[in-house]
């Protein structure tokens, strides 16, 4: 079965339904850059909301790491999620488990990038080129997806209710990730492309 993400939410209400219709985690932008950044308090009230076994994930893309740690103290996520070139010690420092997101925009110039995340639990190979803010729509070349890496890795990039079973068809990924693509607007989700995207990743196994 493939676990669905619901990245960038950014109301209560839009997470409670994503959880509702058999979301395993959401993702909530804490980084500056992002069209998609919720406060503190919006994340609490998000993180306080949500029933038992939904993942709660954090975002950052180069952000200090006094940021990371203010929000692992208000929000306690299950996982951290990082965007941009921090290196895999950066990243590993908070002593939480994390998810170390890859630009595929560069195509196979950035499969390289995969090898230097020991310690990440999982690799989210995203359709962004390098130093793009993700949240972009962007898809990559799915067949570049790796097969012989030990970590779960994530497909995210341009995914939408109408791709995203032939994505998995091709890439075979543990789990997807989805923002702009069950959106009316940046943070505001639609709630039929949410049912309709949760739909087709549970019909394609
Ligand atoms: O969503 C954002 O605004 C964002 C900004 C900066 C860094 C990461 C960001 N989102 C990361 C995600 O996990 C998205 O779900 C992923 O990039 C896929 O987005 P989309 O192509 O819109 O589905």
């Amino acid at each position: 079965m493939t676990r669905i993400k619901c990245c960038g939410m950014t109301r209560v209400e839009d997470a409670l339904l994503a959880a509702k219709l058999g979301a395993d985690a959401i993702g909530l932008v804490f980084t500056a850059r992002s069209k998609r950044r919720v406060t503190l308090a919006q994340a609490r009230a998000i993180a306080s909301a949500l029933p038992p076994f939904v993942g709660i994930v954090a975002l950052f893309m180069d952000d200090d790491a006094e940021l990371v740690h203010e929000v692992i103290e208000a929000v306690q996520p299950d996982l951290l999620q990082f965007h941009g070139e921090e290196p895999d010690n950066w990243c590993a420092q908070f002593g939480r488990r994390f998810l170390k997101a890859i630009a595929m925009g560069e195509g196979r110039a950035a499969l390289h990038k995969l090898r230097r995340y020991p310690s990440a639990a999982g690799l989210l190979l995203d359709g962004h080129g390098l130093g793009e803010a993700g949240g972009s729509g962007k898809a990559f070349d799915w067949s570049l997806m790796p097969t012989d890496l030990a970590q779960p890795l994530i497909l995210a990039g341009g995914l939408t209710p109408t791709n995203v079973a032939e994505a998995i068809r091709v890439a075979h990924p543990w789990a997807v990730d989805v923002a702009s693509g069950i959106e009316s607007a940046p943070g505001i989700k639609d709630p039929q492309k949410l049912a309709d995207f949760i739909h087709a990743v549970r019909q394609a196994g």
